[in-house]
């Protein structure tokens, strides 16, 4: 991961310790009964990585590496539930001129199916990262035909107000057609609005499957879950943090 420390964020070289990806649970028997899997979906450039980070670390990092796919664990207590969490960052889509109207990575399918819920993400600031979000939304309902989808729809970078290209109507005016919760948020500046909406996906999650322990509530084929980073690879990669530059601070 290449990172940039930003104003208000890391300027310390300890700081760089937040980097390390969230570690999956060690023991299977150490994790909550039920667990939810949430994954996070959208354009590039939208903010995907920056929305997990700021959610799981509470935190705004600059900048990213191109998406690598990443998966997180956590344990989130819901009510008085306490859950296992598995956020799946993902590769972008982009809208391309084909009958399905978007280009879409085999490794996003497979996280597409994994996965029990959904974040699409737009930028207020992208009006064509907001035409993303239909074709995916119906992409992701051919690889889920029947049933409730739980989603929400977010639409990231508020801070940046001047460069609007999507108003707050259109979120929810879409959202709704979605059947979903709109949330206008800022990873940058605003971790509760982040975690809101994170919270109440799983919420919707936890109500999609019912009673049951976190099994699929669909049938038939089964997919292996995405594939999570090693240690070794999480290693390298960390290696590659601290051996790099901290960059400045891009100004927004
Ligand atoms: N101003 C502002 N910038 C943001 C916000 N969220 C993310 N960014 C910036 O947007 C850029 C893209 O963020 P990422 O989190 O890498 O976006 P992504 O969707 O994962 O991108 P891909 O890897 O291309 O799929 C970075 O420069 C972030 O610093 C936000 O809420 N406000």
């Amino acid at each position: 991961m290449r990172l940039t420390a930003g104003p208000g964020t890391m300027s310390s070289g300890s700081a760089n310790f937040l980097l390390v990806p969230i570690p999956e649970f060690p023991l299977p028997d150490s994790a909550p009964a039920r667990t939810v899997k949430i994954a996070v979906l959208g354009a590039s450039n939208v903010g995907k990585t920056a929305l997990i980070v700021r959610f799981l670390t509470k935190r705004f990092i600059g900048d990213y590496e191109a998406n690598t796919g990443a998966l997180y664990s956590r344990k989130v207590t819901l009510d008085v539930e306490e859950v296992s969490l598995q956020v799946q960052d993902t590769p972008c889509v982009a809208l391309q001129d084909n009958p399905e109207g978007l280009y879409c990575q085999e490794q996003i399918n497979r996280s597409i199916y994994w996965a029990d819920g959904y974040v699409l993400v737009f930028s207020i600031t992208d009006h064509s990262s907001y035409r993303t979000i239909q074709p995916l939304y119906q992409h992701v309902r051919r690889i889920h035909p029947s049933g409730n989808i739980p989603v929400i729809l977010v639409g990231n970078k508020s801070d940046l107000l001047r460069a609007r290209q999507v108003s707050a109507d259109e979120g929810e005016t879409l959202a709704a057609s979605l059947g979903g919760v709109y949330f206008e948020v800022s990873a940058r500046e605003n971790h509760e609005g982040v975690h809101a909406a994170f919270l109440h996906l799983c919420q919707e999650v936890v109500r999609a499957l019912g009673g049951g322990n976190g099994e699929k509530r669909r049938g038939g084929l089964h997919l292996a879950r995405p594939k999570s980073p090693n240690m070794q690879e999480l290693k390298r990669r960390f290696r590659q943090v601290l051996s790099s530059k901290v960059k400045s601070a891009t100004t927004i």
